[in-house]
Protein backbone atom coordinates (compact mmCIF):
# COMPACT_ATOMS: atom_id res chain seq x y z
CA UNK A 1 0.00 0.00 0.00
CA UNK A 2 1.57 3.19 -0.99
CA UNK A 3 2.08 6.00 1.57
CA UNK A 4 1.35 9.35 -0.14
CA UNK A 5 0.72 11.79 3.02
CA UNK A 6 2.11 15.07 4.82
CA UNK A 7 3.91 14.06 8.24
CA UNK A 8 4.64 15.97 11.34
CA UNK A 9 6.76 14.50 13.54
CA UNK A 10 7.46 14.52 17.44
CA UNK A 11 10.00 13.14 19.97
CA UNK A 12 9.29 12.06 22.87
CA UNK A 13 11.08 10.43 25.50
CA UNK A 14 9.51 6.81 26.28
CA UNK A 15 9.57 3.95 28.67
CA UNK A 16 8.14 0.36 27.15
CA UNK A 17 7.92 -2.53 29.07
CA UNK A 18 11.30 -2.05 30.50
CA UNK A 19 13.34 -0.71 27.64
CA UNK A 20 13.98 3.24 27.60
CA UNK A 21 14.00 4.33 24.05
CA UNK A 22 13.17 7.23 21.97
CA UNK A 23 9.95 7.18 20.61
CA UNK A 24 8.75 9.65 17.81
CA UNK A 25 5.13 9.83 17.59
CA UNK A 26 4.17 11.17 13.97
CA UNK A 27 0.50 12.03 12.55
CA UNK A 28 0.29 11.37 8.84
CA UNK A 29 -2.59 13.11 7.11
CA UNK A 30 -4.18 11.12 4.56
CA UNK A 31 -6.71 11.72 2.03
CA UNK A 32 -10.26 11.90 3.53
CA UNK A 33 -9.86 13.80 6.34
CA UNK A 34 -8.43 10.64 7.88
CA UNK A 35 -5.04 10.13 9.75
CA UNK A 36 -2.68 7.47 11.09
CA UNK A 37 -1.11 7.78 14.38
CA UNK A 38 2.21 6.64 13.83
CA UNK A 39 4.64 5.60 16.88
CA UNK A 40 8.19 4.73 16.45
CA UNK A 41 11.14 3.77 17.69
CA UNK A 42 14.55 4.01 16.15
CA UNK A 43 17.26 1.09 16.67
CA UNK A 44 20.72 3.05 17.94
CA UNK A 45 22.65 0.97 14.98
CA UNK A 46 20.12 2.38 11.90
CA UNK A 47 19.44 -1.38 11.13
CA UNK A 48 15.70 -2.72 10.63
CA UNK A 49 13.29 -1.86 12.93
CA UNK A 50 9.39 -1.93 13.30
CA UNK A 51 7.37 0.39 14.61
CA UNK A 52 2.91 0.17 15.50
CA UNK A 53 0.67 2.17 13.10
CA UNK A 54 -2.86 2.76 14.14
CA UNK A 55 -5.88 3.77 11.87
CA UNK A 56 -7.74 6.27 12.89
CA UNK A 57 -10.12 6.83 10.03
CA UNK A 58 -13.82 7.78 10.43
CA UNK A 59 -15.59 4.05 11.07
CA UNK A 60 -12.50 2.28 10.95
CA UNK A 61 -9.54 0.93 12.68
CA UNK A 62 -6.99 -1.27 12.12
CA UNK A 63 -3.35 -2.24 13.11
CA UNK A 64 -0.48 -2.04 10.47
CA UNK A 65 3.32 -2.81 11.01
CA UNK A 66 5.54 -0.45 9.41
CA UNK A 67 8.91 -1.76 8.75
CA UNK A 68 11.73 0.83 7.42
CA UNK A 69 15.21 0.26 7.24
CA UNK A 70 17.91 3.27 7.18
CA UNK A 71 16.77 4.27 3.87
CA UNK A 72 13.52 5.81 3.47
CA UNK A 73 11.37 3.28 1.72
CA UNK A 74 8.04 1.17 3.95
CA UNK A 75 6.62 -1.76 3.69
CA UNK A 76 2.89 -1.96 5.56
CA UNK A 77 1.65 -5.08 6.00
CA UNK A 78 -2.05 -6.17 7.87
CA UNK A 79 -0.51 -7.35 11.64
CA UNK A 80 -3.33 -9.39 12.39
CA UNK A 81 -1.52 -12.95 12.22
CA UNK A 82 1.87 -11.09 13.39
CA UNK A 83 4.22 -10.98 16.47
CA UNK A 84 4.06 -7.22 16.81
CA UNK A 85 6.52 -6.27 19.40
CA UNK A 86 7.06 -2.44 21.01
CA UNK A 87 10.04 -3.92 22.66
CA UNK A 88 13.17 -1.74 21.37
CA UNK A 89 15.38 -4.12 18.92
CA UNK A 90 18.28 -5.31 20.51
CA UNK A 91 19.97 -8.37 21.84
CA UNK A 92 17.04 -11.07 22.77
CA UNK A 93 14.13 -8.65 22.43
CA UNK A 94 12.17 -10.65 19.79
CA UNK A 95 12.91 -13.79 21.82
CA UNK A 96 11.87 -11.83 25.28
CA UNK A 97 8.74 -10.63 23.56
CA UNK A 98 7.91 -13.89 22.74
CA UNK A 99 8.42 -15.81 26.14
CA UNK A 100 6.22 -13.56 27.54
CA UNK A 101 3.77 -13.71 25.50
CA UNK A 102 4.10 -17.67 25.31
CA UNK A 103 4.25 -17.58 29.42
CA UNK A 104 0.76 -15.15 29.43
CA UNK A 105 -0.42 -18.22 27.56
CA UNK A 106 0.51 -20.90 29.84
CA UNK A 107 -0.48 -19.23 32.67
CA UNK A 108 -4.39 -18.83 30.97
CA UNK A 109 -3.76 -22.96 30.25
CA UNK A 110 -2.76 -23.53 34.07
CA UNK A 111 -5.53 -21.56 35.13
CA UNK A 112 -7.94 -23.65 33.15
CA UNK A 113 -6.63 -26.97 34.40
CA UNK A 114 -6.32 -25.57 37.79
CA UNK A 115 -10.14 -24.12 38.02
CA UNK A 116 -11.19 -27.51 36.86
CA UNK A 117 -9.00 -28.91 39.47
CA UNK A 118 -10.89 -27.05 42.16
CA UNK A 119 -14.11 -27.85 40.93
CA UNK A 120 -13.56 -31.63 41.63
CA UNK A 121 -13.53 -33.32 45.30
CA UNK A 122 -9.97 -34.30 46.35
CA UNK A 123 -10.60 -37.87 45.99
CA UNK A 124 -10.42 -37.14 42.06
CA UNK A 125 -7.07 -35.76 41.96
CA UNK A 126 -4.46 -38.12 41.27
CA UNK A 127 -1.00 -38.02 42.13
CA UNK A 128 1.10 -36.60 39.27
CA UNK A 129 3.02 -39.76 38.19
CA UNK A 130 -0.39 -41.68 38.29
CA UNK A 131 -1.61 -39.21 35.02
CA UNK A 132 -3.43 -36.64 36.40
CA UNK A 133 -4.79 -33.39 35.86
CA UNK A 134 -1.62 -31.96 36.89
CA UNK A 135 -0.03 -34.04 34.40
CA UNK A 136 -2.33 -32.71 31.84
CA UNK A 137 -1.18 -28.98 32.53
CA UNK A 138 2.37 -29.78 32.58
CA UNK A 139 2.54 -31.65 29.34
CA UNK A 140 0.53 -28.90 27.67
CA UNK A 141 2.19 -26.20 28.97
CA UNK A 142 5.38 -27.75 27.61
CA UNK A 143 3.91 -28.49 24.02
CA UNK A 144 2.38 -25.44 23.64
CA UNK A 145 5.19 -23.20 24.89
CA UNK A 146 7.35 -25.52 22.42
CA UNK A 147 5.48 -25.20 19.85
CA UNK A 148 5.44 -21.26 19.97
CA UNK A 149 8.62 -20.76 20.68
CA UNK A 150 9.61 -23.46 17.05
CA UNK A 151 7.03 -21.62 15.29
CA UNK A 152 7.92 -17.98 16.31
CA UNK A 153 12.01 -18.80 16.18
CA UNK A 154 12.39 -21.02 13.80
CA UNK A 155 12.58 -25.05 14.95
CA UNK A 156 16.35 -24.94 13.96
CA UNK A 157 17.26 -22.05 16.26
CA UNK A 158 15.57 -23.40 19.04
CA UNK A 159 16.48 -26.06 21.89
CA UNK A 160 14.87 -26.46 25.07
CA UNK A 161 15.71 -28.37 28.22
CA UNK A 162 12.57 -29.16 30.06
CA UNK A 163 11.13 -30.83 32.57
CA UNK A 164 8.27 -32.91 30.74
CA UNK A 165 9.18 -36.11 28.57
CA UNK A 166 6.72 -38.29 26.48
CA UNK A 167 7.26 -42.00 28.10
CA UNK A 168 4.00 -42.27 29.88
CA UNK A 169 1.70 -40.19 27.18
CA UNK A 170 2.86 -42.29 24.88
CA UNK A 171 2.09 -45.45 26.21
CA UNK A 172 -0.84 -47.63 24.77
CA UNK A 173 -2.98 -47.10 27.80
CA UNK A 174 -2.33 -43.48 27.66
CA UNK A 175 -4.59 -42.67 25.26
CA UNK A 176 -7.12 -40.69 27.03
CA UNK A 177 -4.48 -38.55 28.79
CA UNK A 178 -2.94 -37.95 25.51
CA UNK A 179 -6.40 -37.23 24.17
CA UNK A 180 -6.84 -34.40 27.21
CA UNK A 181 -3.32 -33.19 26.60
CA UNK A 182 -4.04 -32.45 23.10
CA UNK A 183 -7.10 -30.57 23.35
CA UNK A 184 -6.32 -28.73 25.93
CA UNK A 185 -3.27 -27.66 24.01
CA UNK A 186 -5.51 -26.74 21.31
CA UNK A 187 -7.76 -25.16 22.63
CA UNK A 188 -5.19 -22.77 24.33
CA UNK A 189 -3.51 -22.23 20.82
CA UNK A 190 -6.68 -21.11 19.64
CA UNK A 191 -6.40 -18.04 21.55
CA UNK A 192 -2.93 -17.33 20.70
CA UNK A 193 -3.72 -14.17 18.54
CA UNK A 194 -5.20 -12.55 21.88
CA UNK A 195 -1.93 -13.04 22.89
CA UNK A 196 -0.30 -11.37 19.72
CA UNK A 197 1.02 -14.94 18.17
CA UNK A 198 -0.03 -17.02 15.46
CA UNK A 199 -2.58 -19.84 15.77
CA UNK A 200 -1.92 -22.78 13.91
CA UNK A 201 -3.56 -23.41 10.67
CA UNK A 202 -5.50 -26.52 11.58
CA UNK A 203 -5.92 -28.15 15.13
CA UNK A 204 -2.64 -30.10 16.59
CA UNK A 205 -2.93 -33.72 15.91
CA UNK A 206 -1.52 -36.18 18.81
CA UNK A 207 1.97 -36.77 16.87
CA UNK A 208 2.54 -33.04 16.90
CA UNK A 209 1.81 -32.63 20.31
CA UNK A 210 4.19 -35.20 20.78
CA UNK A 211 6.76 -34.44 18.99
CA UNK A 212 6.34 -30.64 20.52
CA UNK A 213 6.83 -32.03 24.05
CA UNK A 214 9.70 -34.33 23.07
CA UNK A 215 11.43 -31.76 21.29
CA UNK A 216 12.46 -30.34 24.56
CA UNK A 217 15.42 -32.59 24.67
CA UNK A 218 18.68 -30.61 25.38
CA UNK A 219 20.84 -31.70 27.87
CA UNK A 220 22.16 -27.90 28.20
CA UNK A 221 25.57 -27.52 28.87
CA UNK A 222 28.47 -24.70 28.81
CA UNK A 223 28.05 -23.13 24.41
CA UNK A 224 25.44 -22.19 22.38
CA UNK A 225 21.45 -20.97 22.95
CA UNK A 226 19.09 -22.64 24.43
CA UNK A 227 15.80 -22.51 27.01
CA UNK A 228 15.16 -23.92 30.09
CA UNK A 229 11.67 -24.53 30.94
CA UNK A 230 9.22 -25.49 33.81
CA UNK A 231 6.14 -25.67 32.76
CA UNK A 232 4.87 -25.89 36.19
CA UNK A 233 6.90 -25.32 38.87
CA UNK A 234 5.44 -26.54 42.14
CA UNK A 235 3.17 -29.17 41.48
CA UNK A 236 1.85 -29.29 45.19
CA UNK A 237 0.87 -25.75 44.96
CA UNK A 238 -0.82 -26.34 41.72
CA UNK A 239 -3.02 -29.34 43.14
CA UNK A 240 -3.95 -27.47 46.37
CA UNK A 241 -5.53 -24.66 44.62
CA UNK A 242 -1.77 -22.62 45.62
CA UNK A 243 0.66 -20.94 44.72
CA UNK A 244 2.79 -22.26 41.34
CA UNK A 245 4.67 -20.64 38.82
CA UNK A 246 5.57 -21.16 34.86
CA UNK A 247 9.41 -20.56 34.16
CA UNK A 248 11.15 -19.79 31.21
CA UNK A 249 14.65 -18.99 30.79
CA UNK A 250 17.12 -18.30 27.67
CA UNK A 251 21.19 -19.62 28.58
CA UNK A 252 23.54 -18.62 26.16
CA UNK A 253 27.01 -20.21 26.78
CA UNK A 254 25.98 -21.34 30.23
CA UNK A 255 24.60 -17.48 31.23
CA UNK A 256 21.29 -16.53 31.91
CA UNK A 257 20.24 -13.67 29.32
CA UNK A 258 17.29 -14.09 29.47
CA UNK A 259 13.64 -15.08 32.39
CA UNK A 260 10.42 -14.96 32.66
CA UNK A 261 8.16 -15.97 35.63
CA UNK A 262 4.58 -16.71 35.13
CA UNK A 263 3.10 -16.36 38.91
CA UNK A 264 -0.90 -17.30 37.87
CA UNK A 265 -2.11 -16.56 42.15
CA UNK A 266 0.57 -14.24 43.07
CA UNK A 267 -1.44 -11.65 45.09
CA UNK A 268 -0.97 -8.04 44.35
CA UNK A 269 -1.84 -7.80 48.59
CA UNK A 270 1.56 -8.64 49.82
CA UNK A 271 -0.33 -9.96 53.02
CA UNK A 272 -2.61 -12.32 51.09
CA UNK A 273 0.91 -14.54 49.89
CA UNK A 274 1.24 -15.63 53.53
CA UNK A 275 -2.24 -16.61 53.93
CA UNK A 276 -3.40 -20.34 53.56
CA UNK A 277 -4.26 -20.59 50.35
CA UNK A 278 -8.29 -21.62 51.48
CA UNK A 279 -8.36 -18.59 53.09
CA UNK A 280 -7.33 -16.56 49.96
CA UNK A 281 -10.04 -18.52 47.40
CA UNK A 282 -12.53 -17.49 50.41
CA UNK A 283 -10.98 -14.33 50.56
CA UNK A 284 -10.88 -13.35 46.47
CA UNK A 285 -15.19 -14.82 46.16
CA UNK A 286 -15.84 -12.36 49.03
CA UNK A 287 -13.88 -9.43 47.24
CA UNK A 288 -13.92 -10.58 43.34
CA UNK A 289 -11.56 -8.42 40.95
CA UNK A 290 -13.75 -5.93 39.24
CA UNK A 291 -12.16 -4.84 35.36
CA UNK A 292 -10.49 -2.22 37.12
CA UNK A 293 -8.93 -4.35 40.16
CA UNK A 294 -5.50 -6.23 39.38
CA UNK A 295 -6.39 -8.86 42.18
CA UNK A 296 -3.63 -11.52 41.84
CA UNK A 297 -1.55 -13.02 38.78
CA UNK A 298 1.81 -12.07 37.08
CA UNK A 299 4.54 -12.35 34.62
CA UNK A 300 7.79 -10.78 35.66
CA UNK A 301 10.26 -10.92 32.70
CA UNK A 302 14.16 -9.63 32.55
CA UNK A 303 16.76 -9.01 30.57
CA UNK A 304 20.45 -9.56 31.59
CA UNK A 305 22.46 -6.37 31.80
CA UNK A 306 19.20 -4.30 31.80
CA UNK A 307 19.16 -3.21 35.09
CA UNK A 308 15.91 -3.64 35.24
CA UNK A 309 12.87 -6.50 35.85
CA UNK A 310 8.95 -5.56 34.87
CA UNK A 311 6.24 -6.97 36.03
CA UNK A 312 2.49 -7.18 33.56
CA UNK A 313 -0.63 -8.59 34.65
CA UNK A 314 -2.23 -11.90 33.57
CA UNK A 315 -4.48 -11.17 30.40
CA UNK A 316 -7.83 -11.94 31.68
CA UNK A 317 -10.99 -13.31 30.08
CA UNK A 318 -11.28 -12.75 26.46
CA UNK A 319 -9.48 -9.48 26.48
CA UNK A 320 -5.59 -8.94 24.07
CA UNK A 321 -2.35 -8.64 25.38
CA UNK A 322 -1.18 -4.76 23.68
CA UNK A 323 2.28 -4.80 24.64
CA UNK A 324 3.58 -3.02 27.34
CA UNK A 325 0.30 -4.47 28.97
CA UNK A 326 0.34 -2.18 31.80
CA UNK A 327 3.75 -3.55 32.68
CA UNK A 328 5.51 -1.82 35.92
CA UNK A 329 9.01 -1.98 36.94
CA UNK A 330 9.55 -4.19 40.16
CA UNK A 331 12.59 -3.33 42.22
CA UNK A 332 14.01 -5.49 46.06
CA UNK A 333 13.47 -4.01 49.03
CA UNK A 334 15.41 -1.26 50.88
CA UNK A 335 15.07 -3.42 53.99
CA UNK A 336 18.74 -4.48 55.54
CA UNK A 337 18.00 -4.75 59.06
CA UNK A 338 16.98 -8.76 59.91
CA UNK A 339 14.33 -7.82 62.67
CA UNK A 340 12.40 -6.27 59.96
CA UNK A 341 12.92 -8.81 56.83
CA UNK A 342 11.00 -11.41 55.82
CA UNK A 343 12.72 -14.38 54.70
CA UNK A 344 10.83 -17.38 52.17
CA UNK A 345 11.51 -21.25 51.97
CA UNK A 346 9.67 -24.13 50.17
CA UNK A 347 6.57 -25.24 52.23
CA UNK A 348 7.96 -28.81 52.02
CA UNK A 349 10.18 -29.80 54.59
CA UNK A 350 11.40 -32.64 52.86
CA UNK A 351 12.86 -30.12 50.07
CA UNK A 352 14.64 -27.94 52.62
CA UNK A 353 15.52 -27.90 56.13
CA UNK A 354 12.95 -26.00 57.92
CA UNK A 355 15.22 -26.44 61.20
CA UNK A 356 18.24 -25.47 59.87
CA UNK A 357 16.54 -21.91 58.81
CA UNK A 358 14.87 -20.94 61.98
CA UNK A 359 18.34 -21.67 63.45
CA UNK A 360 20.04 -19.34 61.15
CA UNK A 361 16.97 -17.01 61.63
CA UNK A 362 17.33 -16.79 65.22
CA UNK A 363 21.49 -16.58 64.90
CA UNK A 364 21.11 -13.51 62.07
CA UNK A 365 17.92 -11.50 64.32
CA UNK A 366 15.22 -12.51 61.55
CA UNK A 367 12.34 -11.92 63.74
CA UNK A 368 9.29 -12.77 61.85
CA UNK A 369 7.76 -16.20 60.77
CA UNK A 370 9.10 -17.77 57.54
CA UNK A 371 6.95 -17.48 54.40
CA UNK A 372 6.59 -20.08 52.79
CA UNK A 373 5.62 -20.45 49.34
CA UNK A 374 5.48 -22.69 46.61
CA UNK A 375 7.70 -23.11 43.41
CA UNK A 376 9.80 -19.95 41.64
CA UNK A 377 6.92 -17.93 43.12
CA UNK A 378 9.52 -17.39 46.01
CA UNK A 379 12.02 -15.66 43.82
CA UNK A 380 9.34 -13.09 42.50
CA UNK A 381 8.32 -12.40 46.46
CA UNK A 382 11.97 -10.98 46.87
CA UNK A 383 11.96 -9.77 43.21
CA UNK A 384 8.67 -7.69 44.05
CA UNK A 385 9.95 -6.70 47.54
CA UNK A 386 7.38 -8.57 49.26
CA UNK A 387 10.32 -10.65 50.98
CA UNK A 388 14.03 -10.02 51.38
CA UNK A 389 15.21 -13.56 51.88
CA UNK A 390 15.19 -17.01 50.56
CA UNK A 391 16.95 -19.88 51.61
CA UNK A 392 16.78 -23.17 50.10
CA UNK A 393 18.86 -26.06 51.92
CA UNK A 394 18.14 -29.38 50.48
CA UNK A 395 19.05 -32.97 51.85
CA UNK A 396 22.73 -34.03 51.06
CA UNK A 397 22.44 -35.41 47.55
CA UNK A 398 19.34 -33.72 45.99
CA UNK A 399 20.68 -32.06 43.04
CA UNK A 400 19.17 -28.88 42.09
CA UNK A 401 17.54 -28.49 38.24
CA UNK A 402 18.33 -25.62 36.52
CA UNK A 403 14.68 -24.80 35.40
CA UNK A 404 13.93 -24.34 38.88
CA UNK A 405 15.89 -21.55 39.60
CA UNK A 406 17.39 -20.05 36.03
CA UNK A 407 14.72 -17.36 35.30
CA UNK A 408 14.00 -16.62 39.12
CA UNK A 409 17.82 -15.80 39.64
CA UNK A 410 18.25 -13.27 36.77
CA UNK A 411 15.12 -11.54 37.93
CA UNK A 412 16.07 -10.72 41.55
CA UNK A 413 19.28 -9.88 40.15
CA UNK A 414 18.16 -7.75 37.41
CA UNK A 415 15.87 -6.49 40.26
CA UNK A 416 18.97 -5.23 42.40
CA UNK A 417 18.98 -8.57 44.58
CA UNK A 418 22.17 -11.20 44.90
CA UNK A 419 21.55 -14.47 44.73
CA UNK A 420 24.48 -17.26 45.63
CA UNK A 421 25.11 -20.34 46.76
CA UNK A 422 25.71 -20.90 51.08
CA UNK A 423 29.84 -20.16 49.54
CA UNK A 424 28.92 -16.91 48.24
CA UNK A 425 29.82 -18.40 44.24
CA UNK A 426 27.24 -17.48 41.52
CA UNK A 427 24.83 -20.51 40.55
CA UNK A 428 26.19 -22.68 37.48
CA UNK A 429 24.05 -22.89 34.84
CA UNK A 430 26.54 -24.19 32.35
CA UNK A 431 26.91 -27.85 33.77
CA UNK A 432 23.66 -29.24 31.63
CA UNK A 433 20.55 -30.32 33.75
CA UNK A 434 22.14 -29.56 37.15
CA UNK A 435 23.25 -26.74 39.33
CA UNK A 436 26.33 -28.84 39.80
CA UNK A 437 29.11 -28.21 42.15
CA UNK A 438 26.53 -25.91 44.31
CA UNK A 439 27.84 -25.03 47.81
CA UNK A 440 25.58 -26.21 50.32
CA UNK A 441 22.50 -24.25 49.30
CA UNK A 442 21.02 -21.26 47.72
CA UNK A 443 20.46 -17.84 49.24
CA UNK A 444 19.19 -14.80 47.40
CA UNK A 445 18.50 -11.84 49.03
CA UNK A 446 17.39 -7.99 48.68
CA UNK A 447 21.05 -6.60 49.44
CA UNK A 448 24.32 -7.13 49.78
CA UNK A 449 24.23 -6.58 54.11
CA UNK A 450 21.69 -9.39 54.58
CA UNK A 451 23.36 -11.60 52.14
CA UNK A 452 26.64 -11.25 53.46
CA UNK A 453 25.20 -11.89 57.38
CA UNK A 454 23.81 -15.03 55.99
CA UNK A 455 26.27 -16.59 54.43
CA UNK A 456 28.80 -15.60 57.16
CA UNK A 457 26.04 -17.45 59.74
CA UNK A 458 25.72 -20.46 57.28
CA UNK A 459 29.75 -20.65 57.42
CA UNK A 460 29.06 -20.84 61.64
CA UNK A 461 26.48 -22.98 61.97
CA UNK A 462 27.34 -25.58 59.13
CA UNK A 463 29.43 -28.12 60.73
CA UNK A 464 27.07 -28.37 63.41
CA UNK A 465 24.01 -29.26 61.89
CA UNK A 466 22.93 -32.72 60.37
CA UNK A 467 22.70 -31.70 56.57
N1 LIG B 1 14.95 -31.42 47.95
C1 LIG B 1 14.08 -31.72 47.00
N2 LIG B 1 13.70 -32.97 46.79
C2 LIG B 1 12.83 -33.24 45.83
N3 LIG B 1 12.29 -32.34 45.01
C3 LIG B 1 12.61 -31.08 45.17
C4 LIG B 1 13.52 -30.71 46.16
N4 LIG B 1 13.67 -29.41 46.08
C5 LIG B 1 12.88 -28.99 45.07
N5 LIG B 1 12.25 -29.99 44.51
C6 LIG B 1 11.38 -29.83 43.36
O1 LIG B 1 11.27 -28.44 43.11
C7 LIG B 1 9.92 -28.00 42.95
C8 LIG B 1 9.32 -27.22 44.06
O2 LIG B 1 10.25 -27.01 44.98
P1 LIG B 1 10.26 -25.84 45.98
O3 LIG B 1 11.67 -25.64 46.37
O4 LIG B 1 9.55 -24.64 45.49
O5 LIG B 1 9.50 -26.48 47.22
S1 LIG B 1 7.99 -26.35 47.73
O6 LIG B 1 7.09 -26.74 46.66
O7 LIG B 1 7.78 -24.99 48.21
O8 LIG B 1 7.92 -27.27 48.87
C9 LIG B 1 9.23 -29.24 42.72
O9 LIG B 1 9.31 -29.51 41.35
P2 LIG B 1 8.07 -29.35 40.34
O10 LIG B 1 6.88 -28.96 41.15
O11 LIG B 1 7.95 -30.69 39.72
O12 LIG B 1 8.48 -28.33 39.40
C10 LIG B 1 9.99 -30.25 43.52
O13 LIG B 1 9.83 -31.54 43.01
MG1 LIG C 1 10.07 -27.30 39.19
Amino acid sequence: MPLNCSSLATKVPHTLGGLKTTATTTTIHVGGGGFFNLFSKTHQNNSLYIASLSLNKRNSSQRYCLSSSSSSSFVMEDTKDMVFSTLEPGKYSKELDIAVRAVQMACFLCQKVQESLISKTTSQLQAKDDNSPVTIADWSVQATVSWILSETLGSRNVAIIAEEDVQTLSKADSAGLLEAVVQTVNDCLAEAPRFGLKAPGTSLGSSEVLEAISRCNSTGGPNGRFWALDPVDGTLGFVRGDQYAVALALIEDGEVVLGVLGCPNYPMRKEWLSYHHRYHRIISKLTPPTSESWDKGCVIYTRRGSGEAWMQPLIQGHKKLVWPNSATPVKVSTIENPALATFCEPVEKANSSHSFTAGLAHSVGLRKQPLRVYSMVKYAAIARGDAEIFMKFARAGYKEKIWDHAAGVIIIQEAGGVVTDAGGRPLDFSKGMYLEGLDRGIIACAGAKLHEKITRAVDASWNSSSL
